[in-house]
């Protein structure tokens, strides 16, 4: 079943066509990574996809639904979370309340929400000290409490971007673990530069270059592609 789709997706910011006429289906269970050069349009085509953005053209469906105007509030109603490039973590607040005011849209009760919200820490590897302030973490563990603020609601859909930048080795291959470990209930789009982590996670890979799909297929397929590496020389 294809979970979420687009269809002659568009958004231009005063004349420039960040994204063109994107048709683009990601099937249910699917890891999939959305790569291309610096500029290529990847974030705002998934601000567009969480309801950020609003389409100059086109639709978004997820789950069969048309969500192309669809406040963005209500399209993590329906399943979808993210994690944005920009740490959203409030910094004055602890690592544990972070994640629970993200627990508290789906759940209710005290003990239900620590219970998830440090199962939810746990995963991404932060239990060591719920209690301290956020603001206080690396940049990179930053991006791993965001992403556990994304999987305590428990989504059909979890959107990353650069969910890795900033973070070691060591915690990049916890990271890789992590997504293995998620795929088997959570639908995954992850925006990547780490060549590694795209080979070993994803399932398939979609490269965006102008705004426009330049090519789609597996990770092997896509290195081995000469349009792929001319546009990432720059020549494409
Ligand atoms: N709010 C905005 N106003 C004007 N132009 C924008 C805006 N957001 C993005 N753009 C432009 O749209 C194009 C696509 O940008 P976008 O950030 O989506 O690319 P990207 O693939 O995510 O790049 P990167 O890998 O560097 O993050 C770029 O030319 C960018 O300058």
């Amino acid at each position: 079943m294809t979970l979420l789709s687009t269809r002659g997706l568009s958004k231009s910011f005063a004349g420039l066509r960040a994204v063109h006429e994107v048709d683009f289906d990601l099937p249910e269970g699917e890891v999939r990574a959305l790569i291309g050069p610096n500029g290529a349009g990847k974030t705002t085509f998934v601000g567009l996809l969480c309801g950020r953005i609003a389409p100059s053209s086109g639709q978004v469906f997820f789950d069969g639904r048309e969500i192309s105007h669809l406040p963005a509030h209500r399209r993590i109603g329906l399943g979808m979370a993210y994690t944005f490039q920009i740490t959203s973590v409030f910094a004055r607040l602890s690592l544990f309340e972070n994640v629970a005011l993200a627990a508290r849209r789906r759940l209710h009760g005290a003990a239900a929400v620590e219970a998830e919200v440090m199962s939810a820490l746990a995963k991404v590897g932060l239990t060591e000290a719920p209690e301290r302030a956020a603001g206080d973490l690396s940049y990179g563990h930053q991006r791993l409490l965001e992403i556990a603020m994304g999987l305590v609601q428990a989504p059909r859909l979890l959107i990353l971007d650069e969910p890795t930048q900033g973070l070691s080795d060591a915690e990049i291959a916890g990271f890789k673990a992590l997504v293995r470990e998620l795929s088997a209930t959570t639908t995954i789009l992850l925006i990547e530069h780490n060549m590694s982590v795209v080979m070993e996670v994803a399932d398939r890979v979609t490269v965006l270059n102008f705004g426009e799909i330049l090519a789609e297929g597996t990770p092997a397929e896509m290195h081995a592609n000469a349009d792929v590496q001319a546009a990432y020389l720059g020549t494409g």
